[in-house]
């Protein structure tokens, strides 16, 4: 039936190019659900190396998860992501108005997003469970040696953290920055995530960064953006 003039017409869903177990994906999904936006996964398999595709280098040229499509915007990275989805949708405000307050959820996603993940992203490390996959970037393991991997992202892991847990623990409530969850938690909780689950980070060395963990792995918009709950989780299928 023909739309009435003047009708509303619902606005498309948003749709979320993500891997299960990509933490940039993670953070993304968290950020969609804290919001209440409702989104198609589209999965793309790192590991079958579905990021080269060419269809899918029209909506990242950089060959990364996450992008997220919103109508005719296709934005290409989980921190312009997350930006834009607070301009966009200002339910559940991801950044205060304190300036300070602002800037220092900006410091911490950037911690994470330049400081961390890039460190342990497929293009940089091989996991020793990859070991079977024919992946071509094996940059780190040339240079450190075989099972050096791990040990030399426990590293630079270990170093963002120490950071972190500094520029937190004077100013967290229940949450990082305060007593609401804000864009420095987005950030913090997929890396804390697979610091726990993949990375083996000793956590006693960061207790408020351990004690937020707890938190977003109570809240619900945290748990239903975990790894293991995406539609591409090999425990799912
Ligand atoms: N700055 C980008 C980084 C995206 C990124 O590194 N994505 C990873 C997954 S978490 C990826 O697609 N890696 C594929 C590869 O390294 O080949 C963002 O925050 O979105």
């Amino acid at each position: 039936m023909a739309e009435a003039a003047g009708a509303a017409v619902a606005p498309a869903k948003l749709g979320l190019y993500s891997y299960w177990r990509s933490s940039c994906s993670h953070r993304v999904r968290i950020a969609l659900n804290l919001k209440g936006l409702e989104y198609e996964y589209k999965a793309v398999n790192l590991l079958k190396g579905e990021h080269s595709d060419p269809e899918f280098m029209k909506v990242n040229p950089m060959k990364f998860v996450p992008a997220l499509v919103d109508g005719d915007a296709v934005i290409g990275d989980s921190y312009a992501i997350a930006l834009y989805l607070e301009d966009k949708y200002p339910e559940h405000p991801l950044l205060p108005q304190d300036l300070k307050m602002k800037a220092l959820n900006l410091q911490i996603a950037s911690i994470v997003c330049s400081g961390i993940q890039p460190l342990h992203n497929l293009t940089v490390l091989v996991r020793t469970d990859l070991h079977s996959i024919s992946y071509c970037h094996r940059f780190i393991e040339k240079k450190v040696g075989t099972g050096e991997s791990i040990p030399w992202t426990q590293q630079q892991i270990d170093r963002g953290f120490a950071a972190a847990e500094n520029l937190v623990k004077g100013c967290a409530g229940k949450y990082a920055t305060g007593d609401e969850v804000r864009l420095a938690d987005v950030f913090l909780a997929p890396q804390i995530y697979a610091a726990v689950t993949r990375f083996q980070i000793n956590m006693l060395n960061y207790p408020t960064l351990a004690r937020l963990h707890e938190e977003y792995m109570k809240h619900p918009a945290f748990q239903a953006a975990l790894p293991d709950r995406q539609p591409d989780a090999p425990s799912s299928t």
